[in-house]
């Protein structure tokens, strides 16, 4: 048996937490998959790497629009996939070797651990790990719809898709969220016919009402989008698949040389042998923690256990897991002086083609909250605006949300192009509780830049401005 001060399980957001602090102490890392977790290896990085090139490769059919001749004669996806698998394979396997050889006082686990006890651990090949503190960051998996034909060869999922030899031919993708939506652009973009279907009536439903109707708009304008479908099963027909999906009482029959399936994540907690501890978890499968992120059984802390990531939160998201994961380092290293999580204002972005950010309430959440008429919203097309006039934008929103009493912003949801970058000073607003009215009026917004669609839509919220404000 060997006995650590801290054993982490993931070596994803949790690699981060071995810091100098334990150099004297004794440090068990254990991932069974690929070092590094999802962000770098088949997560956050890569899809990035592939949306930039992407983006260019779209960008061909954009400028014809603006009377620039440029054309599109395909992708290298060999060389976009062996730069870009280039960089990351290497980081991991340095991560890797680092953990497992440089440090003395850490030793890295690479196989399947599972619960004994609160304070044990127990791993595929039967060896025992007791620690003093446990971290659980075992991250998430995709889940798979309960289809025949759903494990077939040339049926992906994002584990996979980003490392196939050629660029599909053909591709259905199936969800209608983040993932389908990403590599739905991605893909075609690139050059394949992608079809991305989802069961219910609209893409990226989880979003504020009117940016699930543009950005749905938007999708099926660049790639094939099929709504209201449910699938039936997949069967292999010569080279390619043969999909059949139920449509009310219709089917729907769709071809593809490959599939994407992208239903959504479910974190990792099931193998962990949690099950029988008593630890608090909720339906969807994820740990509960409280604010300090420590571990909860029947609602009071388990001594020395702290969950952190997909594992147990609900957003499944690096930068919570980031700031999750530097809060449970604090709280290791300051058992007496605790600090919480803090979760206001926590932003995502989807990087498909156009781009979605957004921020706090949707409109519909404000007025449930706040009452149907404490509440203001403002659109603001990206066309009303002297850059958006330049890039001749049809398409792109910034949607404001704030309370009409406060001034104070609730939420914001931006798509379009660079919305993740656009909804950055809003998210700052909101966490540092500036008006909108002081926001609109007391800086200078550099003209004729993009983010005066945010000046403008900040001021068309029609906040009264208070006597001293600037003019
Ligand atoms: C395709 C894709 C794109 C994404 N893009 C973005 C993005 O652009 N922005 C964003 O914010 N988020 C994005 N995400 C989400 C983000 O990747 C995750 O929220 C984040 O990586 C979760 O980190 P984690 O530390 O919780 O888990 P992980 O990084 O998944 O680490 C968990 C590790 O634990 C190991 N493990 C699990 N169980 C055990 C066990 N029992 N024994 C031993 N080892 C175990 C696993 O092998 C894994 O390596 C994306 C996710 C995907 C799939
Ligand atoms: N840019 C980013 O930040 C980013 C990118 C990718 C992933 N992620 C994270 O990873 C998570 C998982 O991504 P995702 O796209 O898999 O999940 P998601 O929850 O965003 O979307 C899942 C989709 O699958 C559909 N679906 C669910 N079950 C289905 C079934 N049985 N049959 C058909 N359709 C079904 C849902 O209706 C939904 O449209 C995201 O929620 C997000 O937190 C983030």
């Amino acid at each position: 048996m060997a006995h650590y001060d801290l054993a982490i399980i993931g070596s994803g957001s949790g690699n981060s937490l071995i810091t100098e602090f334990w150099d004297d102490k004794k440090v068990a890392i254990i991932d069974s998959g690929v070092f590094g977790g999802t962000c770098l290896n088949v997560g956050c990085i890569p899809t990035k790497m592939f949306v930039y090139p992407a983006q260019l490769a779209q960008s061909a059919a954009e400028a014809k629009r603006l009377g620039v001749d440029l054309d599109f004669s395909g992708a290298n996806w060999p060389e976009i996939r062996d730069r870009i698998f280039g960089r990351i394979d290497a980081i991991s396997e340095a991560g890797k070797n680092y953990r497992a050889h440089e440090l003395e006082n850490v030793t890295l686990y690479t196989e399947h651990v599972s619960f004994v006890s609160p304070n044990e651990l127990r791993t595929a090949s039967g060896q025992s790990i007791t620690a003093e503190r446990i971290v659980v960051a075992t991250g998430s998996r995709a889940t798979l719809p309960d289809a025949p034909g759903i494990d077939l060869p040339g049926v992906h999922t994002s584990d996979s898709i980003m490392r196939l030899d050629a660029l599909p031919k053909s591709l259905v993708i199936l969800g209608g969220g983040y993932i389908a939506s990403e590599f739905a652009a991605v893909f075609s973009a690139l050059g394949s016919e992608v079809i991305q279907v989802n069961r219910s009536g609209a893409l990226m439903r989880k979003q504020d009402a009117d940016i699930t109707a543009a950005f749905t708009q938007a999708a099926a304008k660049r790639w094939g989008v099929e709504l209201n479908a449910n699938l039936r099963g997949i069967t292999k027909q010569g080279d390619g698949l043969h999909l059949e999906f139920a449509r009310g009482s219709e089917s729907l029959v769709l071809e593809a040389d490959t599939v994407l399936v992208a239903t959504g994540r479910r974190p990792n907690t099931d193998a962990l042998g949690v099950s029988g501890l008593g630890f608090d978890m909720r339906e969807d499968g994820s740990l509960i923690v409280d604010e300090y992120q420590r571990i909860l059984a029947s609602g009071t802390p388990v001594p020395g256990l702290f969950g952190m990531g997909d594992a147990a939160n609900t957003e499944q998201l690096k930068h919570v897991a980031n700031r999750e994961a530097r809060v449970v380092s604090h709280n290791l290293e300051n058992p007496l002086a605790m600090r919480p999580m803090d979760r206001r204002a926590v932003p995502a972005a989807v990087f498909s083609i156009p781009q979605i950010a957004c921020v706090g309430l949707s409109e519909e959440q404000a007025r449930a909250e706040h009452g149907e008429d404490a509440v203001l919203s403002v659109i603001q097309d990206f066309g009303s605006t002297a850059y958006g006039w330049a890039m001749e934008d049809g398409e792109g929103i910034v949607k404001l949300v704030a309370h009409k009493e406060s001034g104070l912003l609730l939420g914001a949801h931006i798509m379009g192009h660079e919305a993740a970058l656009l909804i950055q000073p809003l998210i700052q607003a909101m966490v540092t509780g500036l008006d909108v009215s002081t926001m609109a009026r007391e800086q200078f917004w550099i003209h004729p830049a993009l983010s005066e669609v945010v000046e403008n839509a900040l001021l068309g919220l029609g906040v009264p401005a208070r006597g001293d404000d600037p003019l």
